[in-house]
């Protein structure tokens, strides 16, 4: 059974300049113990996508579709039920998170603060014991939870980041490019980390990134967003090494990996930019920029369809024998 399942999920904002449908039918699912990343450039949609699970999005933002928690349908919470189920069934680590911490307050009054929000039954004693095997679950030594953010390393904050997130005992943790920030040794071994005690805890965990690799070395599935649409979703090392739609491949192609066969030359990077959302035009949003496009994708609205056994692509050529969707660009 899923943890989370979206279904049919729409975002627009309404702005002065007019509608922008920033998310247009997503549907997602994870179950407890499995880690879900979501890929796509910036503007894609990701985080429009994420903050609508938590009902975090700005007024401005009209939203249709079907979130389901653990089968509670989260637009249908009332407010109370909002705020209990935030930290406390799920989290989310936000996009520059690193940057938020209070630099006045050591790190262990932060991590105790939602443990003493959210559960008043809790004494100071006790958050304070929980801080401390927090702090050893996520590598730091507890007597590190008097520090102040500016006395730990980028590697370290952003493990006090794992910390305060999983503070709340939390089913589901959503984390939104959590370590972009960090060297990309530092970044693998958060990741890990994260990822690992996602595993052994049995929580669901949604990854938010713009690199496909980092996605591919750690997540069971990953769904690869385009303009507010899905245009692939499968396992994830299969479909960073063999994507099936031409996004994809071009996100797998776009980051080196030393050691990499593929980036032997250089990586081929990705012409372009995705679209405005509302200017996609008719026909495929990627069109534009693809190397392997027909007339036909002009004019057809490609859906997500299963393309082999547990993946499922939105392109028109997907699975067509012996054809490189990288093309020759
Ligand atoms: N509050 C808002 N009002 C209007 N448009 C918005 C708002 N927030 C996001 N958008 C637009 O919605 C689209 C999707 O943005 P979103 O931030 O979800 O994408 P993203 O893939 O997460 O990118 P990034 O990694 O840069 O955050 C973008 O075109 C963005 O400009």
């Amino acid at each position: 059974m899923s943890l989370l399942k979206v279904t049919d999920l729409h975002v627009t904002y309404r702005t002065a300049e007019g509608e922008v449908p920033a998310v247009r039918g997503v549907d997602l699912s994870v179950a407890p113990g499995e880690v879900l990343g979501v890929a796509g450039e910036s503007g894609c949609g990701k985080s429009t996508l994420s903050h609508a699970v938590l009902r975090l999005l700005p007024r401005a933002a009209r939203v249709d579709g079907e979130v389901l928690l653990d089968g509670e349908d989260v637009f249908g919470m009332s407010f109370g039920r909002l705020r209990a189920v935030r930290w406390a069934e799920a989290s989310i680590v936000f996009q520059g998170a690193l940057h938020s911490l209070n630099a006045v307050r050591s790190i262990g009054w932060q991590i105790a603060e939602p443990i003493l929000l959210h559960e008043p039954s809790v004494t100071r004693r006790e958050a304070d014991r929980r801080v401390g095997e927090l702090l050893e679950q996520v590598g730091l030594p507890a007597r590190r939870a008097s520090a102040y953010p500016h006395q730990l390393s980028g590697g370290q904050r952003q493990r006090v980041m794992i910390a305060l997130a999983l503070a709340c005992r939390p089913r589901l943790i959503i984390a939104d490019e959590p370590t972009t920030a960090l060297d990309v040794m530092v970044q693998a071994q958060v990741l890990q980390l994260l990822t690992g005690l996602v595993r052994d805890l049995g929580l669901a965990l949604v990854l938010i990134s713009h690199d496909l690799s980092v996605l591919g070395s750690v997540c069971d599935r990953v769904a690869v967003m385009y303009a507010g649409r899905l245009a692939e979703t499968g396992p994830a090392r299969k479909v960073f090494d063999d994507a099936g739609h031409p996004y994809s491949a071009a996100l797998a192609g776009a980051f080196p990996r030393i050691g990499d066969p593929r980036f032997r030359f250089a990586p081929r990077g990705l012409p372009g930019d995705p679209p405005f959302p509302g200017e996609t035009g008719e026909g495929c949003a990627f069109r534009p920029r693809c190397a392997v496009a027909l007339p036909a994708c002009a004019t057809t609205d490609v859906r997500l369809a299963e393309t082999s056994q547990g993946r499922m692509s939105a392109c028109l050529r997907a699975g067509e024998a012996g054809l490189d969707l990288r093309g020759d660009r």
